[in-house]
């Protein structure tokens, strides 16, 4: 039996993709599977145990990724689960606050008397707003939630550009020929109205957007921070929209600098928080803790390569291990040594990490030893014997 355990909302419909018989979800203090959403792994204990983390979302810095590597755990995301979602939220945004909605429907939730619709009338003028056609968005990071913000906006009449130096093959394909993708950060802030970023958060993204980054926005233009606290410098973001370069910052990271502001506009950390993306990380998520756990599977890793061949043989040895020379040839001798035939060996490195994994239709009677000797070879950092 599999302890998986849960952080966070994790959708039900997710949860019944583990079946009863193999999965036990919330049982045990010392699982070997966590799903988890914006839980800060960084400060939470996880055990050696902990064989997988699924993060049911995109984002996944909060998860120590050298611990895991240390001790084996493979950790993977749900890419695009949530991007619609997010999507949707960041183009009702700009909408939302380029009409000043948000005023406008608190002013009129304090109309009392007789002649509410006169006051109305009278003074509807003070939340005149823009139309959103013939205007410029820049979006930062054209992966799975900002290339669908930036076609969104392109259907809604926005010029739209672009910047993403590490573009992937597939968006950029999908990317619309009209949305033209700059060659820098700087030619994007200068010509866009609205800003938005759409890029995960690393030590190279801390602050990307700074003082001198707003400084380069065009007066009056509006940024978006749907991504991660940090990546947006928020005291340098709050301090300009007090002195009116900025007209309105919009963010879904509730910082002190960005609460305490009157005008910056703070939605909860929702970008991702819909039914239907909550269904489909947790269904994601679901399955490829049992594509990894039963078979070995790795497939949208974050921290360890690929490997995608489905069990064909009656046994499959998995060996994690540091990505160093000879490793290879340590683990087939371990296998040779004990009398054993090798039907299929695949090998497979990202980084620092390795895994290697060995097909067999027969094991012999002392497997014990030869998982023992496999653990003993310096830098492996987790064996397991999967049987069909
Ligand atoms: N507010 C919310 O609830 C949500 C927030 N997010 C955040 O949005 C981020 C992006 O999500 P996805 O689009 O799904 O991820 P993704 O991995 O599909 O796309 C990220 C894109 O950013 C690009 N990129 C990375 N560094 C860059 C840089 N310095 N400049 C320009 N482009 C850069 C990458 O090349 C990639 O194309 C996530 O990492 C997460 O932090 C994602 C989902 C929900
Ligand atoms: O997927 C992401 O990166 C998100 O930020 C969504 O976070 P959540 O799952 O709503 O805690």
């Amino acid at each position: 039996m599999y302890q998986v355990k849960t952080y966070n909302v994790i959708s039900p419909v997710g949860l019944a993709k583990l079946p009863a018989s193999q999965y036990a979800v919330n049982k045990s203090d010392d699982p070997d599977a966590l799903i988890i959403r914006s839980q800060d792994m960084h400060t939470t204990d996880f055990g050696k145990n902990v064989k997988v983390i699924a993060r049911a979302g995109a984002g996944f810095n909060n998860i120590p990724l050298d611990k895991a590597n240390e001790q084996g755990t493979v950790v993977f995301n749900t890419p695009g689960s949530n991007a619609n979602a997010v999507k949707e939220l960041v183009i009702g945004m700009l909408i939302l606050c380029n009409r000043h909605v948000i005023d406008a429907v608190n002013w009129s939730a304090q109309l009392v008397g007789a002649d509410v619709s006169l006051q109305t009338e009278k003074n509807k003028n003070h939340f005149a707003g823009h139309e959103l056609v013939g205007k410029t968005i820049g979006v930062i990071g054209l992966g799975n939630v900002g290339s669908r913000v930036a076609g969104a906006a392109q259907q809604l009449g926005m010029k739209v550009v672009g910047y993403d130096p590490y573009i992937s093959v597939e968006h950029a394909l999908q990317l619309s020929n009209q949305i033209p993708r700059l060659d820098s950060l700087a030619e994007l802030l200068q010509q866009s109205d609205f800003v938005t970023v759409h890029i995960p958060y690393t030590e190279d993204n801390r602050h990307l957007i700074g003082e001198n980054e707003i400084a380069m926005m065009p007066k009056g233009a509006v940024l978006f921070n749907y991504s991660r606290t940090d990546i947006v410098d928020d005291a340098a973001a709050t301090q300009v929209l007090d002195q009116g370069h900025l007209q309105l910052y919009v963010t879904d990271f509730s910082t002190q600098a960005a609460v305490e502001n009157p005008k910056a506009i703070v939605t909860p950390h929702l970008g991702g928080t819909t039914e239907e993306a909550e269904i489909n990380g947790a269904v994601m998520a679901a399955n490829t803790i049992r594509n990894f756990l039963e078979q070995g599977i790795i497939h949208h890793s974050v921290n360890m390569p690929e490997m995608t061949t489905p069990m064909q043989y009656n046994h499959r040895i998995t060996v994690m291990h540091q990505n160093v020379p000879n490793m290879l040839g340590q683990i087939t001798t371990a296998v040779a040594n004990a009398n054993i035939n090798i039907d299929n060996l695949s090998n497979q490195s990202r980084e620092t990490m390795a895994y290697t994994v060995i097909d067999l239709n027969q094991l012999d009677d002392d497997t014990e030893a030869l998982i023992k000797n496999l653990e003993a070879i310096p830098a492996v950092v987790r064996v397991r014997l999967l049987n069909r």
